[in-house]
């Protein structure tokens, strides 16, 4: 039993249950390929494309086409995006949202993802759908656990206390009514058909991967080895639940990586064996972590790049390691001075998305498990409503989720230095595909 699954798990890489249909992301070796070719993700997160792509008063069906065309026109192929939140009193979350309480789906912006897709689907364009998160911004497994064990729901934005949240949050892996909805909730999606293009989601190409959470992490810095545990275990056994419905589409955890690993790499590594699991994730943030301080860029600078160079290298080793792909899913930098006015220049964060960008181009080239990369986030033609930068119901949605100030790390669409650096990697990362660009 478990000795042969650890066996079955040990380092193999995924492999597709049978054929794959035309235009699905597969995995072949340690890269990505579509239609044969080659294929990198050159990609965004657009955490709220759903919510404009829906029927009802908060969707906005001609700005999501704009956007969809204007990251088109940047070289983007990917948006990773919220599939599905969970309704919350909690002042910084998004609202409303697709579970409104347990059992009880939004049908309206259900179809926003519908419409997402099909609009994805015309542009040849692809998404990661996440569906949950660890973070309170979207409702998440505090409101699972309010559900299921009358916890309050935890606002850490309020409560300023990140480790008792994230302690609380580790809860959800083991809670077997919380489990039981969200797996309700996961084949009420994989099973979907499409009510714009009749088409179900399981045999739809513009969906690259199913993804368990965004950031799901096995406690917090004091984690135990039976939290460890129950987190390797909870990622094997809802990958292979989501395989069970749906054995082509690829799936992710939606991990940090060693942030998100209480930074022990044997569980980073460990979390990640399962052949469920077809690629790696990691994520990089250098201003969250402490490594960089916008208000003293130039002092911090260096060993911000220092300890980003290592972040990445070390994880693209990990991947090399477990013989799977990795993308670097978000990334990200303040505006300078951390402003969050879209007056306020870009010129440190230009730099710094130069280096990753140059960083990955570099070992992708070089053969290494490099699948792309997305920044965080996509803000396009959205702006802050209030003076105080922050969301309220209603307002625009911009890259920023409602837990941060609307402008943080946003790119908009009027930040024409940050556009063309990205619009430049992603034409370099395109023509790797093109070259052949896999490795021996
Ligand atoms: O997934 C995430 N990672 C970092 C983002 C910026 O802080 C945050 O908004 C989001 O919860």
């Amino acid at each position: 039993g478990a000795l042969l699954l650890a066996f079955a798990g040990w380092g193999s890489a995924w492999a597709a249950a049978g054929p794959v249909p035309d235009g699905f992301v597969a995995v072949e070796g340690s890269h990505f390929v579509r239609r044969g070719q080659p294929w990198y993700v050159a990609g965004t997160n657009l955490w709220y494309g759903g919510y404009l792509g829906a029927p009802s008063a908060v969707g906005r069906r001609q700005r999501l086409l704009q956007e969809l065309d204007r990251l088109k026109a940047l070289g983007i192929n990917n948006v990773r995006v919220l599939a599905v939140s969970e309704q919350s009193a909690m002042r910084s979350a998004v609202s409303p949202a697709t579970t409104a309480a347990p059992g009880r789906y939004d049908e309206q912006l259900l179809q926003g993802l519908d419409f997402l897709l099909a609009e994805l689907g015309k542009r040849d364009m692809t998404a990661v759908l996440y569906l949950n998160n660890f973070w309170q911004w979207s409702g998440g497994m505090t409101q699972y656990l309010n559900w299921f064990t009358g916890s309050p729901a935890h606002d850490p934005n309020a409560s300023r206390d990140y480790e008792r949240f994230m302690a609380e949050n580790a809860r959800f892996y083991t809670n077997d009514k919380a489990q039981a909805e969200y797996r309700r909730v996961i084949a009420h999606l994989v099973q979907r058909t499409n009510t714009v293009t009749g088409k179900s989601y399981r045999d739809d190409p513009a969906i690259m991967s199913w993804q368990l959470a965004n950031e799901p992490r096995p406690g917090n810095s004091k984690v135990t080895a039976a939290e460890k545990a129950a987190y390797v275990k909870w990622i094997r056994e809802t990958a292979h639940y989501i395989r069970t419905l749906d054995d082509r589409h690829l799936v992710s955890s939606g991990s940090e990586g060693l942030a998100g690993s209480s930074e022990d790499r044997q569980l980073f590594l460990d979390a990640h064996r399962t052949p469920d699991i077809a690629y790696l994730t990691y994520h990089l943030w250098p201003a969250n972590w402490g490594w960089f301080d916008p208000k003293r860029a130039a002092q911090t600078w260096d060993g911000m790049l220092d300890k980003s160079r290592r972040y990445l290298n070390t994880h693209i080793d990990d991947a090399k390691t477990l013989g799977k792909p990795i993308v670097l899913e978000e990334f990200g930098l303040n505006r300078d001075g951390a402003g969050f006015d879209l007056k306020t220049p870009t010129t440190v964060r230009d730099r710094f998305y130069g280096e990753v960008f140059g960083l990955l181009q570099q070992r992708a080239a070089a053969g290494d498990p490099i699948a792309g990369w997305n920044f965080w986030a996509w803000g396009g033609a959205g702006r802050a409503a209030n003076a105080d930068y922050w969301w309220r119901p209603g307002n625009d949605f911009v890259g920023d989720p409602p837990q941060e100030e609307q402008g943080l790390y946003s790119v908009f669409d009027s930040d024409a230095s940050t556009l063309e650096v990205i619009r430049q990697s992603a034409q370099r990362l395109h023509a790797l595909a093109g070259a052949g660009g896999q490795p021996r």
